[in-house]
C-alpha cells in the first residue's frame, strides 16, 4: 500500500498522517488485501488508475459548475430538497446547517432526467454517464472487499447496488467561499495544502455516510477531513483526478464492524469555492443488512441484529447529522 507524505495541520485536534492510496492496477490478490486493509483501519482510501475517464469527470464538473452559477430561483425549481432536490444550508430536515447549498438526486436514469427536467437535458445526459461509470467503479471495490474478506460469493455487495431497486443517490456540493466581516476571523488559507489554518466554520458537519460505499470526487479546493480511530481530524489534500472512498454504515454492518464507516466533515474555505460529487451507493429498502454469516464465529459474535436498509434510512432520517444511528441496531445480547 503506498503512504502519502505527511499533512501538517497547525490545530491540537488534528495531525500528521498518510492515508491508504490504492493503485487500482495493481494485481487482484494483492488489490483486494489492501483494500480491505484500508477499510479495517480508516474506512476511507484513495484509488488511482481507477479507470474512469477524465472527460466525463470533467463534463461533470462543468454542468455542475454552470448549474450552482445559476439564480437562486432558476436552482430552486429542481425542487426543494425533499430530501431529492435543491437545497441551501440546510442539511436533512433536522435543523442541520452547513455552509454549502447542493442537489441531491436519485441515482437512476429515469429519476435524474425527471428531476434534471428544469436543468437541461446536457446536464441530466452527463450526470448519467458520470453516475453509471462511478457505480461501475463502486462495484468493482465491492467485488475486491468481498474476496479479501474470502467470501465464496464474490458479488454479494455489489449485488445490492447493482439491483434494479437499488437506493443509491448522488450529490453535488457547492461551497462558496465564506465572505466573513467578523475581524476575529483570520482569513487565512494555506496554498500548500488547500485547507483552512483555523476551521472556524463548518462547510458539512461530521456525520458517517449511511449507505454501503461512497465515491467523492473533488475539485482542488481541500476542505474534507475525516476522523481518525482515535478521534483526531485528518485532513484530505484534494485530488480532482482521482476518487476518495469511504465505507458507510451498511457494509459495517453487513461485515459485522469489521469494516469500519469513516466520521468525516468538510470545513469552509475563506477563498475558493470547493465543489464535490458523492455517488452512495446504496441497497434495495426490503434488502437485509444483517452481518453476512461468513464474518460471525464465536470469536466475532454477531454485533446487529437484523435490520432492512429501509428501516434503518427511517432512522437516519429521523436523526441528526451526527448522530451514531448504528448504534440503534447493535445485537442485544
Ligand atoms: C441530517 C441529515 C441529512 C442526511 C440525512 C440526515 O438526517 C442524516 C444523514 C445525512 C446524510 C449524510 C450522507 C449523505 O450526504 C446523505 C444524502 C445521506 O444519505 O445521509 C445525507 C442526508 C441528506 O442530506 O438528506
Ligand atoms: O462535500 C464533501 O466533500 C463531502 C460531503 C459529504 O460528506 C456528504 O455529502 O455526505
Ligand atoms: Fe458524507
Amino acid at each position: 500500500m503506498v503512504v502519502s507524505s505527511a499533512i501538517p495541520f497547525r490545530s491540537k485536534k488534528t495531525r500528521a498522517l498518510g492515508i491508504p492510496i490504492i493503485d487500482l492496477s495493481l494485481d487482484r490478490s494483492q488489490l483486494s488485501e489492501q483494500i480491505v486493509k484500508a477499510s479495517e483501519e480508516y474506512g476511507f482510501f484513495k484509488v488511482v488508475n481507477h479507470g474512469v475517464s477524465a472527460d466525463v469527470i470533467s463534463r461533470t464538473e462543468t454542468e455542475g459548475s454552470e448549474f450552482f452559477s445559476k439564480s437562486l430561483l432558476e436552482k430552486q425549481r429542481a425542487g426543494p430538497a425533499t430530501p431529492f432536490g435543491y437545497g441551501c444550508k440546510n442539511i436533512g430536515f433536522n435543523g442541520d446547517k452547513g455552509e454549502l447549498e447542493y442537489i441531491l438526486l436519485e441515482a437512476n436514469p429515469q429519476s435524474i432526467s425527471e428531476t434534471s427536467k428544469s436543468i437541461s437535458n446536457n446536464f441530466s445526459c452527463t450526470v448519467n454517464v458520470y453516475v453509471q461509470a462511478v457505480k461501475d467503479l463502486a462495484c468493482e471495490i465491492l467485488d475486491l472487499v468481498a474476496e479479501g474478506l474470502r467470501v465464496k460469493d464474490k458479488s454479494i455487495f455489489s449485488k445490492l447496488i447493482k439491483d434494479v431497486n437499488s437506493d443509491s443517490c448522488f450529490r453535488i456540493n457547492h461551497y462558496p467561499p465564506i465572505r466573513t466581516t467578523d475581524s476575529s476571523v483570520p482569513n487565512l488559507f494555506d496554498e500548500q495544502y488547500s485547507c483552512n489554518v483555523k476551521p472556524t466554520h463548518i462547510g458539512f458537519g461530521e456525520h458517517s455516510d449511511p449507505q454501503i460505499l461512497t465515491i467523492l470526487r473533488s475539485n482542488d479546493v481541500g476542505g474534507l477531513q475525516i476522523c481518525s480511530r482515535d478521534g483526531l481530524w485528518i485532513p484530505i489534500p484534494p485530488d480532482s483526478n482521482q476518487f476518495f472512498v469511504f465505507v458507510g454504515d451498511a457494509l459495517q454492518a453487513l461485515t459485522n464492524g469489521r469494516l469500519v464507516s469513516v466520521r468525516h466533515r468538510v470545513l469552509a474555505n475563506h477563498v475558493k469555492t470547493r465543489m464535490s460529487m458523492m455517488y452512495f451507493g446504496a441497497p434495495p429498502l426490503d434488502a437485509c443488512l444483517s452481518p453476512i454469516p461468513q464474518m460471525i464465529s464465536s470469536q466475532n459474535p454477531r454485533l446487529y441484529r437484523h435490520f432492512t436498509w429501509g428501516e434503518y434510512k427511517n432512522a437516519v432520517y429521523s436523526l441528526r447529522l451526527a448522530d451514531h444511528r448504528l448504534d440503534l441496531f447493535k445485537n442485544q445480547p
